[in-house]
């Protein structure tokens, strides 16, 4: 099942409501602590005689770790605490947390520094969701200190949000802890699946309190591979080619053959009936030479001002016979090519994927993107691109917002890329790769994006297909290095990536891949 995201304010109205039924914040608070105890020993492998350091705030995070620290001690662990901004500082639920542990027999250590000396184990009870910026001192000095046990080896388990993480927007602060396990509490927070913040993470798992209802609805999903390849076209029997869907790229204007090509090896490999690649004359003869599986034929001539109009209809008439339509890689820039995607996104009465050069043509003419229109329109920009459409700073996490304010499927590319559909869905993608910030990558996306519709035009698919296109580049990254990944080596591994999700573990002759059915 997709994981559902909230915000950290849906989080608060949880627990306000759970308060409402009678559920008690100490009773909430106890449960936190009980998931922070097992994640700690999880992490350690054992827990009688582990030497666990608690870095605590003044709030309720820091209520959360004084409760941790009764609990380790009951378990025969031994717990060290230190409250960074002084015990006196304490009121409330913390308070009570801090003498509930000073009468179990515990006792608090003033430094941090101190406190962190022979530590099996580290917790950050530093600051949680009702931390908003850069952390301040003693918040900040004590963070460093973190940071250097970690150094030296021993793993941070952070309570709720790495000190330092907002965990709406995912933005991170200078100064911010990094964890090995983050134990995110009541529900999962949408921004510690957002880069950068995801990165700080480590393990995310959560620590459910009972406080999330039916009726609470996620700003955001998360897909793992089994939702992810449920999503995903799986050819009917007894379907021929033109019932498997017809995908036509325009792409690759003179010299830019390269994004034609893997935009073209993008869907082929994704799986669809038949693929056809528009391009101008020499890109043309490098698709077909490097795609033999592709149809391929040329547009008219985009750059000529006074021939674009006779092109922009030869693409609107061959469009006739797609059942999606992918524009952009490598389109060039220009009076031909802008008129061109305005009279795609204008009149293409089929779903049209626009990537790349498609994008910045769309800036120019904004008021396209706001018309009414009949087709599915998706845009796949990366962070400058979807900075021109926006016309300012991005906010990836804005996504729905875009998506909504333009009628259109938004992929937000980057680590963690977002995708948003006009009706409100958003998913947040866990897959991927810095083996996929390389040029081409995106091209290769925007062909299996359009291979996934050519079936059905199923927005839920798109997320999806982000989602695959992460795990190839994660393969293509473990079969070669990381740093040494090109765009082709992710379309060679778009195949093998949809069977791993479909959970082949790999090539064994003669056993089919299981058919979704047999799989649920
Ligand atoms: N349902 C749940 O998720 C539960 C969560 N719990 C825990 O409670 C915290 C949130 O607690 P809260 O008291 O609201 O906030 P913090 O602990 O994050 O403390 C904020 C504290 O720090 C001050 N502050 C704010 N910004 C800064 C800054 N930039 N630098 C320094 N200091 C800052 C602020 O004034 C406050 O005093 C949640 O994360 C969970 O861990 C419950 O225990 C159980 C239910
Ligand atoms: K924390």
């Amino acid at each position: 099942m997709p994981t559902p995201l909230f915000t950290p304010a849906q989080v608060r109205e949880m627990d306000a409501r759970a308060f409402d039924r009678g559920t008690s914040a100490d009773a909430l608070m106890e449960r936190a602590a009980g998931h922070l105890e097992r994640a700690v020993r999880d992490l350690a492998g054992y827990g009688y005689g582990l030497r666990v350091t608690i870095l605590c705030g003044k709030g309720n995070n820091g209520g959360d770790g004084l409760a941790l620290a009764r609990r380790l001690t009951d378990v025969g662990a031994r717990a060290t605490v230190c409250v960074v901004t002084g015990e006196e500082t304490l009121e409330g639920l913390p308070a009570v947390q801090r003498d509930r542990w000073l009468a179990r027999g515990g006792t608090l250590v003033s430094s941090p520094q101190e406190a962190l000396v022979g530590a099996d184990v580290t917790v950050d009870c530093l600051l949680g969701t009702g931390a908003a910026g850069e952390p301040r001192d003693p918040y900040r000095t004590a963070i460093a200190a973190l940071a250097a046990e970690r150094a030296q080896g021993t793993p941070v388990v952070a309570c709720d949000v790495p000190s330092g993480v907002d965990a709406e927007t995912g933005t991170v602060a200078e100064r911010a802890v990094t964890a090995d396990v983050t134990v995110t509490l009541g529900a999962e927070k949408v921004g510690l699946r957002m880069w950068p913040a995801r990165g700080r993470c480590g393990d995310l798992v959560t620590g459910d309190l009972g406080i999330l209802e039916r009726r609470d609805e996620p700003v955001a999903w998360s897909l793992d591979d089994r939702d992810a390849d449920h999503l995903l076209p799986f050819p009917p029997p007894g379907a021929h080619k033109r019932q498997r869907g017809r995908v036509l790229i325009v792409a690759g204007a003179q010299g830019m053959s390269g994004a034609a090509v893997l935009a073209t090896r993008g869907a082929v490999e994704a799986g669809v009936g038949l693929v056809t690649c528009l391009a101008a004359p020499g890109s043309r003869d490098a698709v077909a030479g490097a795609v033999p599986e592709a149809l391929t034929a040329t547009f008219g001539d985009l750059d000529d001002r006074d021939d674009h109009d006779a092109a922009v209809a030869d693409v609107l008439a061959r469009a006739q016979d797609a059942d999606v339509v992918v524009a952009g890689p490598g389109l060039g820039r220009g009076g031909g090519p802008t008129a061109l995607v305005r009279a795609l996104v204008e009149r293409l009465e089929r779903p049209l994927v626009l990537d790349a050069d498609a994008v910045n043509a769309l800036a120019e003419v904004p008021e396209a993107l706001t018309a009414p229109r009949a087709n599915a329109l998706v845009l796949t920009p990366h962070e400058g691109e979807l900075a021109r459409l926006v016309d300012g700073p991005v906010q990836r996490n804005r996504a729905s917002e875009y998506a909504a304010d333009w009628g259109a499927t938004v992929v937000a590319k980057g680590p963690g890329t977002v995708t948003a559909s006009p009706d409100g869905r958003t998913w947040v993608c866990a897959s991927g790769s810095v083996a996929l910030a390389t040029g081409g990558t995106g091209d290769v996306l925007s062909g299996m994006i359009g291979a996934v519709l050519a079936g059905d035009v199923d927005l839920a698919r798109v997320a999806a297909t982000v989602h695959w296109h992460g795990r190839a580049g994660e393969a293509a990254a473990a079969l070669r290095h990381p740093a040494a990944v090109r765009a082709g080596a992710v379309a060679d591994a778009v195949p093998t990536a949809r069977a791993r999700m479909a959970g082949d573990p790999g090539p064994r002759p003669g056993a089919p891949i299981p058919r979704p059915e047999d799989r649920r």
